[in-house]
This record gives C-alpha cells, sequence and structure tokens, in this order.
C-alpha cells in the first residue's frame, strides 16, 4: 500500500547555525520510512541550555538518539564539533536493570571513553566515581545493587555517571519523569551547575511551566519543527496551537517526502 506522503511548509527556526555545537542540517530521521523527525534544521550553540518540547510522539526522543547515534539518518546530517564530548541519559524506562550491577558499577562506565573497553580503572578515576556518587546525593550507597533502586535513585545514578563522563554535550531524555520533587530540585541543580560551567545541555521535558522557569532556549518539535529560540517567544500561544494542530493530523503511514 502506498503511503501518503505529508509534508507541511513551516517557518524555519530561530537557531542560527553558523555558532553551532551540534548543528543539523535538514535532518529527518524515521522508522521504517514513517518520519519522526523530519526536515529540522538548525544549531545548539555551545553553553546552551535548552528544552526540548513538543506533544507525545514530536520526536523529541529520537532526536536524541540521532544526534548521539544511536539512530541513523534518514535524511540531512548532523554535525557535532566533538563526538567524544556526548553524555546521554536516556529514558529511565529504557534502561534494563536486571544486571547485576552496583552504583558503582554504573557509575565506572562514565569512564569508558577515557580508558576503552578493557582498560583499568586508576584509583583516580575510582575516586572520581566516589565524588560524583556523593555529588547526586547517594554517599553510603556504592555497593548496592541498581535493582534495588527506586526510580528516583536509579536517576541520580545516571546522573553520578554523566558527573563522572566529566560530558560537555550532555542530553538528557525526561530527566525529570516519575521522580519526586525533592529529586527534581536536586537534579536541576546540577543541570544549573552544568550551564554556569559552560557546558551545553539539552532536555526532552513535558512541563512547560518548569521550561519556562528554568531554560533559556526552547526547541518546539512536531515531528517537524515549529519554534526554536529564546523560551517566551518558543512557547507563544500560537506556536502551541500549531503544535497540537500538527500532532492531530499526523498520518501513521506517512512516507518521507521527497523535499
Ligand atoms: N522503535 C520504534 N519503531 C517504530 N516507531 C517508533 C519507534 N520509536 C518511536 N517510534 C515512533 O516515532 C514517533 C516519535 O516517537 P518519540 O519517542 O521520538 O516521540 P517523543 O516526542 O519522545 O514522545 P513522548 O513525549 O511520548 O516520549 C512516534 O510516533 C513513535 O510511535
Amino acid at each position: 500500500m502506498a503511503h501518503e506522503q505529508v509534508c507541511e511548509t513551516v517557518p524555519p527556526p530561530s537557531a542560527d547555525t553558523a555558532d553551532g555545537v551540534i548543528r543539523l542540517d535538514n535532518v529527518t530521521i524515521a522508522y521504517q520510512r514513517h518520519p519522526a523527525v523530519h526536515h529540522l534544521s538548525g544549531a545548539f550553540t555551545r553553553g546552551s541550555l535548552t528544552a526540548l518540547v513538543g506533544p507525545n510522539g514530536a520526536g523529541k526522543s529520537t532526536l536524541l538518539k540521532g544526534i548521539v547515534g544511536l539512530l541513523p539518518l534518514d535524511g540531512g546530517a548532523i554535525t557535532i564539533a566533538d563526538r567524544s564530548a556526548l553524555g546521554y541519559l536516556p529514558q529511565v524506562t529504557d534502561v534494563d536493570r536486571s544486571f547485576p550491577m552496583s552504583v558503582l558499577d554504573v557509575v565506572n562506565l562514565g569512564h569508558w571513553r577515557r580508558i576503552g573497553a578493557l582498560g583499568r580503572l586508576t584509583p583516580a578515576l575510582r575516586q572520581r566515581s566516589r565524588d560524583a556518587i556523593a555529588d547526586v546525593g547517594l554517599k553510603g550507597f556504592e555497593s548496592r545493587s541498581i535493582a534495588s533502586l527506586s526510580v528516583g535513585q536509579f536517576q541520580r545514578v545516571l546522573f553520578a555517571r554523566l558527573i563522572a563522563a566529566d560530558a560537555e554535550l550532555i542530553l538528557l531524555d525526561e530527566p525529570f519523569n516519575a521522580v519526586d520533587q525533592r529529586t527534581v530540585e536536586d537534579l536541576m541543580a546540577l543541570v544549573d551547575g552544568w550551564h554556569l560551567a559552560g557546558k551545553t545541555v539539552i532536555a526532552a521535558l513535558h512541563d512547560l511551566d518548569f521550561v519556562r522557569r528554568h531554560f533559556p532556549q526552547c526547541l518546539l518539535l512536531a515531528r517537524e519543527p515549529v519554534a526554536w529560540g529564546q523560551t517566551a517567544a518558543v512557547l507563544a500561544p500560537e506556536n502551541l496551537r500549531r503544535a497540537r494542530v500538527a500532532a492531530d493530523g499526523w498520518q501513521p503511514g506517512a512516507d518521507i517526502c521527497a523535499a
């Protein structure tokens, strides 16, 4: 059966690509040729703190996976200033916790880019992991099995792994899902610290009031880009309406268009 092609005309995103630490050039990512991210161009600038928002199924997770390299592109290009500087926090529900690993084992994984799969952890790196565990408020949990942790505690462990990795480009997929207010505040304080330190942070989020309070930049996605720039302007009612209308019109079998 031929699939209908859906290719809406959207205004170009406002982000300038010239100063991009992650640059997107007409990016399309599809599952079995059904686009989940379609014709996205723009740039995340160095040191920016950007919320990635949009309705359910808007392509937020898909875009993050495309940037990290977990999904191939079906069109366009993604240019990353330093791929080894990437740190990625998947949705907590995507992580298999049945492996018999301790908190310290998981945080030590943050060092793998530095030491390689077969490299040895030095005492200094082990200490760095312990410091990261303390930074996320889990001192004393080092040998606990990850299967025994609450969702919020496990999310803290994943943040500790990012700290250990000392990533400069940090991608967070729904980092505050299913965690309590205290954990949200503690983890957001870590994100603010990364921002102050000049790191580039992109976080897929749902709570628009939270985004308005904490994120200076915003990319509103509805498979195609709706708006990208200063958060207050991006989250204007007209843009949110356009994102909703786009979501209402999604065709499950839509094909990649030729544009
Ligand atoms: N592995 C997959 N195979 C086929 N389709 C997929 C796959 N993963 C995601 N999709 C589809 O791609 C579209 C975008 O999904 P994605 O998870 O990127 O959206 P999202 O914006 O992160 O959604 P949510 O806010 O619900 O987490 C959806 O229609 C989804 O059903």
